[in-house]
């Protein structure tokens, strides 16, 4: 659909035996329409006031603010009513329009701030004498700042972007300036925006001193001589590591392939594992701030070529893979890696970059868990992953991802949509996300592109026409208005992998 609105969910028996009539049809699209909208702050941060949040917060400070805040909220949600009972806290707030138009309303791309729904406020009857109305809104305004703050510092530290990683943010601000001189300088012509936010500081190079060079470069040779004395080379700061469990021929290996031919091409595939398998330097943990790439505790198997680190999703065909290669503890340490980023985190990245921790990927740890346990029995892991994946489920069913729809019978759904934490350009694409969204005219279309192109990124699929509403037009993505199937399953697939 021009929308992105896909179809509605599948019926059930009753409702297959009765046709929906073209009237009752509208009214469903329409409720799917009523997709609920969450505000994006000037720095690509949800601006929700709900009680949940989506990544939980290591530091002392902020954990102390956010909880005072949720105390707070969690009491003005629960006034007593006249007979002393306490109320519920409300629903979460949908859009109390509807539209007709295909497009996504105004409503819900606007970048507006949750209201405290009206319910939540004390009964007129229990005031003696009603204060002046604008006394009254004086302890909501608090209320709604208090939580905002706190929330706001609980995705900064998550999103990585707290105090002690100022230095990786000023490096990445750089880099991206670096890009952008880069395509400047040395032309279009093979030009790959993500080398330059994947550059080291070379050793005993002064990322200050980068800075103020970086202002004298004018031509080709200048961009080179740059390039070489103040960064070393992309992908450095991963060594090589051959897996200790890789055997040329494992015993057990495909016992169904009988064709020699395919045999030794398989074993080609398998060997490719010592040519992917790294660590992450030592450097990387003692100085995050001379790198992009985020330290990991075990050991790594990258996609290759222009991606240099840990993706999410590939992780699951890579744990896959290795069950075939009977490599389990490589298989483990990919695992326990993606654990790490939940605790770290939140949620697994997208990739262990710091310019990923925006957004995640597919969600297929407890996928990856539960393959792993059924090749090894290894009951120690699904106990040591457990609380993660029990993070990772609430922060795909947090307010960030959650829509709630409504059926033909009234009956309300929760689902879950890819949407990302940021509203500019990606930092790997920089330029290209730019040069795309230099075809609209304001910041704020500009800024909702980026939040668009930035959720496509969450999907794994980037960039697929399923997100847009005219397939031949990047800039019509509308990632976040669509309730993709494969992600509510992998979703529904986390709660059948815990039973
Ligand atoms: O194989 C790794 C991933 O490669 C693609 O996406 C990644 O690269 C994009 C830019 O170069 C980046 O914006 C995105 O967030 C990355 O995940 C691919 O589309 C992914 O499916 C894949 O995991």
């Amino acid at each position: 659909r021009r929308d992105g609105i896909r179809p509605p969910p599948p019926r059930t028996d009753v409702e297959a035996s009765e046709p929906p009539t073209k009237k009752k049809r509208e009214a469903q699209l329409l409720h799917m329409r009523q997709v609920r909208s969450q505000g994006i702050d000037p720095n690509g941060r949800p601006r929700s006031a709900g009680a949940l949040s989506p990544v939980p917060n290591k530091n002392p400070r902020v954990a102390r603010k956010a909880q005072t805040a949720s105390k707070i909220i969690v009491s003005a949600f629960h006034q007593p009513t006249a007979g002393g009972e306490r109320k519920s806290p409300p629903r979460p707030r949908r859009l109390a329009r509807r539209r007709t138009e295909a497009e996504p309303s105004q409503q819900d791309t606007d970048v507006t701030p949750p209201q405290i729904p009206q319910q939540n406020r004390k009964p007129s009857h229990h005031r003696m004498a009603p204060p002046p109305r604008h006394l009254l809104l004086l302890p909501v305004l608090l209320l709604v700042s208090l939580l905002r703050a706190a929330q706001m510092e609980t995705v900064h530290a998550a999103a990585g972007e707290g105090d002690r990683d100022e230095g990786a943010r000023a490096l990445l601000a750089l880099l991206q300036r670096v890009q952008s001189e880069a395509l400047r300088a040395l032309g279009p012509r093979d030009f790959d925006p993500k080398l330059y936010v994947d550059l080291p500081l070379a050793p005993g190079a002064d990322r200050a001193a980068a800075e103020a060079a970086l202002a004298t470069v004018t031509t080709r040779g200048e961009m080179e001589a740059f390039l070489a004395r103040y960064f070393a080379r992309a992908g450095s700061d991963l060594v090589e590591a051959d897996p200790p469990d890789f055997e040329a021929e494992p015993r057990g290996f495909l016992p169904r392939v009988a064709s020699g031919e395919a045999r030794a091409w398989a074993l080609q595939v398998h060997a490719l594992w010592k040519d992917l398998a790294r660590r992450v330097a030592p450097s990387v943990a003692a100085r995050p701030d001379r790198h992009t790439l985020l330290p990991l505790p075990g050991r790594v198997v990258v996609p290759g070529s222009r991606f240099r680190e840990v993706y999410y999703w590939d992780s699951y065909w890579v744990v896959r893979g290795l069950l075939v290669s009977k490599m389990y503890d490589t298989a483990k340490d990919i695992v326990l890696n993606l654990v790490y980023l939940v605790e770290e985190y939140g949620f697994v990245l997208n990739g262990a970059r710091s310019y990923y921790t925006n957004r995640s990927q597919p969600p297929l740890l407890s996928s990856m868990v539960l393959e792993l346990y059924t090749a090894t029995g290894d009951l120690g892991l699904v106990r040591r992953a457990f609380p993660s994946l029990l993070k990772e489920h609430s922060f795909w069913v947090s307010e960030l991802h959650n829509v709630e729809i409504m059926d033909n019978h009234g009956r309300l759904h929760n689902l879950s949509r890819y949407q990302a934490m940021w509203n500019k350009p990606r930092p790997e694409s920089a330029t290209i996300d730019e040069e795309l969204a230099s075809k609209l005219n304001s910041t704020a279309a500009k800024e909702k592109l980026y939040h668009q192109i930035a959720s496509a990124a969450e999907s794994g699929w980037d960039f697929s026409s399923r997100w847009m509403s005219n397939s031949t037009d990047m800039t019509t993505l509308v990632t976040t208005f669509v309730i993709p199937v494969d992600l509510n399953t992998f979703i529904c697939k986390v709660r059948w992998n815990g039973t």
